[in-house]
């Protein structure tokens, strides 16, 4: 029985978040590991569970997230699949956490990411201007990660 946790992360903060739930996992006993979205779908068939985390841009779930799941509709349909999304908003969008909801789930939930100035285009440090959003800033809530993570062992995750 394995979990493998899939991260789209254009700039990094998604991945240290699905970092620190496959540790938590793992350290609960679960044989969890991270794979990049651009290796994932070659990883699928040998995974029992998946957790699935994608960053929200521009109002929308990024595209390589968005990708996996439709990509691997068939697949993903016969295991148990938990989703989180990661933004620099409060909370998620209610269009947005519809769509994650559109796909079967056990789970869909929502965490605050980072944004890190010096891994930032000159657009998106444009965009964030404009937006009146800052360009460097940590909301991850890490407790609130780890409880989650542990939350999922309900599901028989071994
Ligand atoms: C150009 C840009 C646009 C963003 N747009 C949104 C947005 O529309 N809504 C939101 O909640 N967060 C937005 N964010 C914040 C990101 O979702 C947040 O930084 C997230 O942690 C990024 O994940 P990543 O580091 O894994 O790519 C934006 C960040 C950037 C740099």
């Amino acid at each position: 029985m394995t979990t493998m946790v899939v991260v789209a992360s254009k700039h990094g903060s998604t991945a240290e978040i699905g970092e620190h739930i496959a540790s938590t996992l793992q350290n609960r006993g679960v044989s969890a590991h991270v794979k990049d979205v651009s290796e994932a779908s070659a990883w699928l068939y040998e995974t029992n569970n998946v957790v699935l985390g994608i960053p929200v841009y521009q109002q929308k779930l990024w595209g390589p997230g968005k990708l996996f799941l439709e990509a691997n509709q068939t697949e993903l349909s016969g295991k148990p699949l938990f989703l989180f999304a990661v933004g620099g908003g409060p909370s998620l969008a209610p269009e947005l956490a519809e769509e994650l909801r559109s796909h079967p789930h056990r789970e869909v939930t929502y965490f605050r990411g980072a944004i890190d100035a010096e891994k930032l285009s000159f657009l998106e440090k444009l965009m964030l201007k404009v937006a009146k959003a800052p360009e460097n800033a940590d909301f991850r809530d890490w407790p609130g990660i780890e409880d989650w993570s542990q939350s999922l062992l309900a599901y028989g995750l071994s």
